[in-house]
């Protein structure tokens, strides 16, 4: 069953929770609010309004620091926590957690301590609260936040600018929809004045989140009374006035009784002519009730809302986390793990891009395709098989004897002077490759999210990868000119077994060998050489055609998509503890990053754990 004790505990402990995180609300968070999502109440009024006599009237005890100038200086979150009638009173600070205060003048010594820790002895103020918990049997559940005074002046040794600040930091708990208002007016000034009700009318005109309370009903002028104001005649709100008789400051000096002094407040009202009838809704005792089942009701309401609020975050943080990357952990092992991981990440991505399913490995068939067939179309045969140069080169060849019936050095120098020119096609081939793997690594490197965060091993990672490709460059290089040697160092013998056949085929009456007798060195013979040595280059440059890819696959591409990081895995192995951790040098602001994200979540989920262990009433 849900009791008022559980709905209220829930969200004081949230509340610790959120203030050990450092969620206090105050928006120079990047992240939403927990802490602005939860109800609370809090207590404005103006100086000497008698803000600190209501809250210790409700608490029973005296417990607040008092003195001239501005003595609350950051907000305290008060948890009152009711008890059993027999047990002890006692208070505990969130930042002190295990000391236990049962002296409330030990209390009231802390809060001006662990203001100034904060402050300074500047006087300054900060949002940071302080959270105090009293256990009493003389309380109701409820969560009070004390506010600064709203002031007018600073006092001596008080900042300038003090006045502004308390009024921005009161405001930012007020503005939220979700803070119930408790207003302090003296009954001795015209409501009209009230600093209290003046902010609160800004931020909650329909006065449905405003609770307006009227201290000092006693001092005020003989033949005049509040009634227009309890009433609400005066200024209206939607929840009753309450009328409150503090202590005097008299009966402060007197260090009279609190417990006393709610009898004398009782007393007060049940005999009054004026208050008589209002006796049962009047006194810091009702206000408390008040409140504890108003701050109830509220969260009740709240409840769904935050719950999804809490989900969200949750998911949200939970895909931020994953993006940002888990923490990295420390030892050497899980270190070399995570980089090999890593590796693995991007390898894949780079097969992706080879294999299709990502951008870039057509464009090496492109080279195969355009860029080796062009090439070769355009190797200078044609200068080096003319008319001329045959001439030349066979009779180089023949010396002072000319051949007698083929002219065989003289086709062997033609040949292989032809097929020298094929290097060049075949090295462009395997530097045209090159630059596409190349530029597939750069791109990988980019694509790889999960080295984004690794600055040092993502350059690594592309250095070593750009030095196996050029490894494998090297390797398809010599390859591919021994395939262009091979085709020198052993003629194809049928080709030329089949020429004079060939070339009768082709109906050419010179090629018989008896018309070539009589025209052994005349023009039409060295054409013909020439034609021959063209058609045996060109069956060469078909086979290469062919060849040359199945080289560079076998050499780049091939080794490319296998073992591109097998030299780098074999450093790995070899590295040091500390030279692995290294290379996972994270950037520092992603870092920063992933801490608040993981302290955000660790609250959401404690809270959604809070809530789940309440059953709620349905
Ligand atoms: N007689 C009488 N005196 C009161 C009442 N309420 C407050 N006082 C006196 O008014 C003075 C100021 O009260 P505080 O409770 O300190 O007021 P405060 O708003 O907390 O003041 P600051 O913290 O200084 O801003 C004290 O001397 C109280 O004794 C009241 O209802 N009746």
């Amino acid at each position: 069953m849900t009791t008022m004790e559980s709905l209220i505990g829930l969200v004081n402990r949230i509340q610790r929770a959120c203030t050990v995180l450092g969620d206090y609300g105050g928006g120079d968070n990047a992240f939403s609010s927990l802490w602005e999502a939860l109800p609370s109440v809090a207590v404005v009024g103006g100086q000497s309004s008698g803000k600190s006599s209501v809250l210790e009237s409700i608490v029973g005890r005296d417990f607040l620091p008092r003195g001239s100038g501005i003595v609350t200086r950051r907000p305290l979150v008060l948890q009152l926590h009711k008890t059993d009638q027999s047990s002890q009173e006692y208070a505990e600070f969130l930042h002190l957690p295990k000391r236990r205060f049962t002296d409330f003048a030990m209390v009231r010594k802390e809060i001006q301590d662990e203001t100034d820790r904060i402050t300074g002895k500047t006087k300054q103020i900060s949002p940071v609260p302080i959270h105090l918990s009293i256990y009493s049997p003389n309380v109701v559940n409820l969560t009070l936040i004390d506010l600064p005074g709203l002031t007018k002046v600073a006092v001596e040794g008080q900042p300038e600018g003090i006045v502004q600040d308390i009024e921005t930091m009161v405001r930012t708990y007020v503005e939220k929809p979700n803070c119930v208002i408790l207003a302090i007016s003296p009954a001795n000034q015209d409501i009209a004045t009230s600093d209290a009700i003046k902010l609160a009318r800004e931020v909650d005109p329909s006065g449905d989140r405003t609770f307006g309370v009227l201290t000092k009903l006693d001092l005020m002028d003989k033949g005049t009374n509040a009634l227009d104001v309890l009433e609400g005649r005066s200024y209206r709100l939607q929840h009753p006035w309450v009328g409150i008789v503090n202590r005097s400051q008299a009966d402060i000096n007197k260090n009279v009784d609190m417990i006393v002094a709610r009898r004398k407040e009782r007393e007060y009202f049940a005999t009054s002519p004026d208050y008589s009838h209002l006796a049962s809704k009047m006194g810091s005792e009702y206000l408390a009730k008040l409140l504890s089942q108003h701050l109830e009701s509220v969260i009740r309401a709240r409840i769904p809302s935050i719950t999804s609020l809490i989900n969200k975050s949750i998911d949200e943080l939970e895909s931020e986390m994953d993006y940002l990357g888990r923490p990295i952990a420390l030892d050497a092992g899980a270190q070399l793990y995570t980089i090999l991981e890593l590796c693995r990440a991007f390898d894949r991505i780079f097969k992706e891009h080879l294999d299709g399913g990502r951008p870039g490995g057509d464009r090496i068939y492109g080279v195969f395709d355009n860029q080796l067939p062009a090439a070769l179309r355009k190797l200078p045969f044609d200068r080096h098989l003319s008319l001329q140069n045959v001439r030349r080169v066979v009779s180089e060849a023949d010396g002072y004897q000319p051949h007698l019936i083929a002219p065989e050095q003289g086709y062997r120098r033609l040949i292989e002077g032809a097929l020298n020119y094929f290097r060049g096609p075949a090295e462009a081939s395997v530097d045209a490759v090159h630059f596409v793997l190349k530029e597939l690594v750069r791109k990988s490197v980019g694509e790889t999210q999960e080295l984004k965060r690794f600055p040092t091993l993502q350059a690594e990672i592309a250095a070593a990868a750009n030095e196996a490709l050029e490894r494998f460059r090297d390797e398809s290089k010599k390859t591919v000119v021994r395939l262009v040697d091979m085709e020198s160092s052993y003629l194809t013998v049928d080709f030329f077994r089949r020429l004079p056949q060939e070339v009768d085929k082709a109906g050419n009456p010179a090629a018989t060998a008896t018309a070539s007798n009589t025209d052994r060195y005349g023009e039409g013979h060295f054409r013909r050489i020439g034609s021959n040595v063209s058609s045996y280059v060109g069956m060469v440059s078909e086979t290469l055609k062919n060849t040359i890819p199945k080289a560079v696959v076998y050499c780049q591409v091939k080794e490319a998509k296998q073992s591109l990081l097998n030299h780098f895995y074999t450093l790995l192995g070899k590295k040091e503890a500390k030279q692995l951790s290294q290379l996972l040098d994270e950037d520092p602001a992603l870092m920063e990053r992933r801490q608040q994200c993981a302290k955000r979540l660790e609250l959401y989920k404690a809270a959604r754990d809070e809530i789940d262990s309440v059953s709620w009433a349905r």
